[in-house]
């Protein structure tokens, strides 16, 4: 056994290490980006199963000089990468749409220009507040919402203050459940969130666990009004942030008008695609 490896090593030249190099990198790079995605448990399990299968194959292949088996391979792994990018189509999806936001592709005109919503949120909380209407509002950012919108009504509206407000009128048929706003519209009312367990201490209902479990599993900010009490909140990886009425203004404006959103913008735009499949952890300043 010690011998074929002796050999292997060296035959080896400083190109076959320079190849090795990059597809480390490559599959240190796919992993991390699938890290803590719905695929990542399959990606391990396959990952393991075929690894260890194309080795041994390859060996037996180059032991016993059998090509036909070795074409049969070659298609069973093509087919495999098809059957990748299909499992992976989300998380592509997700990381083409981060290319387009990069802004060094602005030029090329690839990325889209949003238009402002945190006005008209803040207005729509603070009507909902003052008319004591329970609101869920659920802001798309990075990171798709379409299993949750599947869940609801679709609507795709512009973001009307009136629309929403009608939505959460406790006499709609949509006013259970959220309402979700993706690039700047209403996209669907009386969604479905996953829920989540609120802060020690903190006695919520399921609107507010609703927006904690959702802001846990997305990077989606979610904007709550209180039926019981008025209080505006807001929920952003797992955390809630409870809003002072002066300041909802100001908070929505940092958190989804891009030019001083902090965290989302500061962030490289590499790490950001590295990161895009987990779940943040950063508390809510
Ligand atoms: N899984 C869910 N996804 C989205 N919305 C939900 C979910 N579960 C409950 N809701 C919404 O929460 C409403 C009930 O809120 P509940 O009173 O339990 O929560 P709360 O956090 O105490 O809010 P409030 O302070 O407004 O009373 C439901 O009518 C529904 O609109």
């Amino acid at each position: 056994m010690g011998k074929p490896v002796q050999v292997l090593f060296d035959s080896m030249d400083s190109r076959d290490l320079i190849e090795i190099a990059i597809l480390a990198v490559g599959i240190y790079a796919v992993l991390r980006f699938l890290r803590r995605t719905r695929g990542a448990g399959i990606v391990r399990g396959l990952g393991i199963v075929f690894c260890g299968f194309f080795l041994v194959a390859q060996l037996l292949i180059a032991r016993f000089d059998l090509t036909e088996l070795g074409k049969v391979l070659d298609y069973i792994l093509a087919t495999t990468v098809f059957g990748l990018l299909v499992i992976f189509q989300p998380e592509l999806r997700r990381g083409l749409m981060l290319l387009g936001q990069y802004r060094g592709l602005q030029f090329l005109g690839v990325a889209d220009e949003l238009p402002s919503i945190s006005k008209s949120l803040t207005d729509t909380a603070l009507a909902l507040s003052k008319d004591r209407v329970g609101g869920l509002i659920a802001v798309q950012r990075e990171q798709s919402l379409q299993p949750y919108i599947e869940t609801g009504e679709r609507i795709d509206s512009e973001l009307s203050i009136p629309l929403l407000r009608t939505i959460f009128h406790d006499q709609t048929p949509l006013h259970d459940g959220a309402v979700i706003v993706q690039r700047g519209r209403i996209i669907a009312a009386a969604c479905q969130l996953p829920l989540g367990n609120p802060p020690v201490g903190l006695r919520t209902g399921m609107r507010h666990r609703a927006a904690i479990g959702l802001s846990d599993e997305t990077d989606a900010l979610l904007l709550i009004v209180s039926e019981e009490s008025g209080r505006i909140s807001l929920a952003m990886h797992g955390q809630l942030e409870i809003v002072p009425r002066d300041q909802l203004a100001k908070r929505l404006a940092e958190e989804l008008d891009a030019p001083s959103a902090p965290a989302e913008a500061k962030r490289s735009y590499w790490n950001r695609i590295l990161r895009a499949g987990r779940k943040s952890v950063t508390p809510v300043s």
